[in-house]
């Protein structure tokens, strides 16, 4: 028999996150099922990595919950860290390292030790064997999101949370991120990311939510949010060519208004 708690991994409700007075988030909810690919997407300063913040144990939330993999993350954090992987920034990578050492240091971290043969290998897999001994800023920005996902997967987590992962990358670059993330998926993984690209939303993600003002305002997947507001006088007015897009829906949803 599978009960609720065996079809989701993440459970986020009534989420509140304040910086001072300030209120980034005021009430985020969604459950993030087991190995699909969510996607939060929302204007500047909507609140999605404020929620990732919380959901990683960065921030502390005012109010709400959370729980991954059964997890009460503000109450057992470390059981909670544990069942994620967070796809680190370019600056969280020790400088003087080559990308072996970054590969050895991060797998004894996580309790999973490789040696150098595991490290090539997996170094081929992600298409980096000749680079073993570069320095992580040597890296192009590919190469460097394919190593911190891979390290981001080494612990075998139930959740990977990747914020924007592709932002900045070529096309071909792209397409090969979204297709180590459909990877992640196919071994059972589940994956929260956050994303500005529709295109993105629409060729990877199972179901998004669409985030605004700290508040999530629809949720559903790409096509039935399409199906959804394709009638809502908003979403046509910010159709640009007759058909209605996951664009077209986003701004007829939080406006055109540019944010700060
Ligand atoms: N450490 C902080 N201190 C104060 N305010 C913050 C802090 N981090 C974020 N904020 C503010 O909280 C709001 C939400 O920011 P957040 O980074 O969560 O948004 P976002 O949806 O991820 O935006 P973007 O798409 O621009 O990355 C913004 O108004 C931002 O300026």
């Amino acid at each position: 028999m599978t009960t609720e708690q065996d079809e989701y991994i993440l459970k986020v409700e009534g989420l509140g996150v304040n910086y001072g007075s300030f209120e980034a988030v005021k009430d985020v909810g969604f459950k993030v099922l087991q190995g699909e690919i969510f996607g939060l997407l929302g204007p500047n300063g909507a609140g999605k990595t404020s929620t990732l913040s919380a959901i990683e144990c960065l921030v502390k939330f005012k109010s709400g919950s959370i729980l991954l993999n059964g997890f009460d993350v503000q109450q057992q954090p470390l059981q909670a860290k544990a069942s994620m992987g967070v796809q680190l920034q370019s600056t969280s990578f020790q400088a003087e390292l080559n990308v072996i050492q970054i590969l050895q240091l991060y797998s004894g971290i996580y309790g999973v030790p490789m040696d150098t043969e595991q490290v090539k290998a997996l170094l081929k897999e992600i298409s980096l064997a000749d680079a073993g001994k570069k320095k992580f800023s040597q890296l192009s920005g590919g190469q460097q999101q394919r190593l911190s996902l891979v390290i981001a997967t080494i612990h075998n987590p139930k959740l990977v949370l990747l914020d924007e992962p592709t932002t900045g990358l070529d096309p071909q670059s792209r397409r090969q991120l979204w297709e180590r993330i459909e990877a992640i998926k196919a071994r059972g993984h589940a994956v929260l990311l956050t994303t500005h690209s529709m295109e993105e939303a629409e060729a990877v993600c199972d179901r998004i939510a669409i985030v605004d003002h700290g508040r999530v305002i629809a949720i559903d997947t790409p096509q039935a949010l399409v199906d959804k507001y394709r009638d809502d006088p908003e979403v046509i007015a910010a159709s640009r060519r007759g058909k209605i897009t996951l664009e077209d829906v986003f701004i007829g949803l939080t406006g055109k208004t540019v944010r700060a």
